[in-house]
């Protein structure tokens, strides 16, 4: 099967974008997998599939798969890409787009300067819905987080659990440049507490309205930056007494720029997204 493709990026997170609106996608994990190889497909950290909508008020469905080829509920830099696909491609006209996701309807809205805003939905905190197993662990109270002792490589890691859709454990390190994040990530990813596995954000407060971050993805290992990881771990830098909204997000690839009112209200997230080629690949 042939399929057309837009490689794309926010902040270095990379992606292969599909129009499954006009082309027949159907794809199995071990094509998406393919897809997402850097020596033996296009090379991507997700692929983003923007789809006709199921619910009414709502303009597209847009479905996201991790380089491991599993389906995920949320990405926040493939929704910014995704706002500039569907504009480029003529799919739409408007700059305020509802989009149904996995884990609910986010609102990115293109703005006059051609930037991108997103409305992330409210983070939730409670760490059975993250999911996070804290059962017989004693937490640490600081501001209003609560921070969990983790087991990793043999040592206690105090970590703050979010969810925006998807999964996110957040600790706070002296210096993200030498953080642990490749002998760490994994065993934080793979860790028996998260029975949906997570995504680890290892983030360095500069002040209290900058931070550092670098996330070992779920399903892709580190990427360059991961947007649902900024929310995250802002959320929480917020939540420790850390920080203010809003807060600029340094990541390996680019920068972010996260406001956070508080529980209950939506993360609001600024950041680019760029189209890089056109493609058509044999699958
Ligand atoms: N890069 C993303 C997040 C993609 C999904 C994540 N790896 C997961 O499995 O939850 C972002 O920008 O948010």
């Amino acid at each position: 099967m042939k399929l057309k493709f837009t490689k794309m990026h926010g902040a270095g997170n990379d992606f292969v974008v599909i129009d499954a609106i006009n082309q027949d996608v159907r794809f199995t994990p071990e094509q998406w997998k393919q897809l997402a190889d850097r020596r033996f497909g296009v090379g991507a950290d997700q692929m983003l599939v923007v789809e006709k909508p199921s619910t009414d008020g709502v303009d597209f469905r847009y479905r996201i798969y991790n380089a491991d080829g599993g389906e995920v509920e949320q990405c926040g830099n493939g929704a910014r890409a995704f706002v500039r696909f569907v504009t480029e491609k003529g799919l739409t006209g408007k700059r305020a787009i509802k989009v149904e996701t996995m884990s609910g309807i986010i609102e990115p809205r293109l703005e006059a300067d051609g930037g991108i805003t997103v409305d992330m939905g409210a983070p939730i905190l409670e760490p059975e819905r993250v999911p996070f197993d804290a059962s017989g662990l004693q937490g640490k109270a600081e501001g209003t987080d609560t921070l969990w002792p983790l087991d990793v490589n043999g040592q206690t890691t105090w970590i703050s659990v979010v969810s925006m859709g998807n999964p996110h454990a957040v600790q706070v390190v002296p210096d993200a440049q030498s953080a642990a994040v490749h002998q760490d990530g994994p065993a934080i990813e793979h860790h028996p507490r998260f029975p949906k596995r997570v995504n680890a954000g290892f983030m360095q407060v500069v002040d209290r309205h900058a931070v550092r971050l670098r996330v070992f993805e779920r399903g892709a290992g580190e990427t360059l930056a991961c947007g649902t990881g900024a929310c995250a771990a802002v959320v929480a830098g917020i939540r420790r007494g850390l920080l203010d909204s809003p807060v600029r997000v340094t990541t390996l690839g680019g920068e972010l720029s996260i406001a956070w009112a508080g529980p209950g209200t939506s993360v609001m997230m600024t950041g680019p997204a760029v189209s890089v080629f056109e493609g058509e690949i044999e699958i």
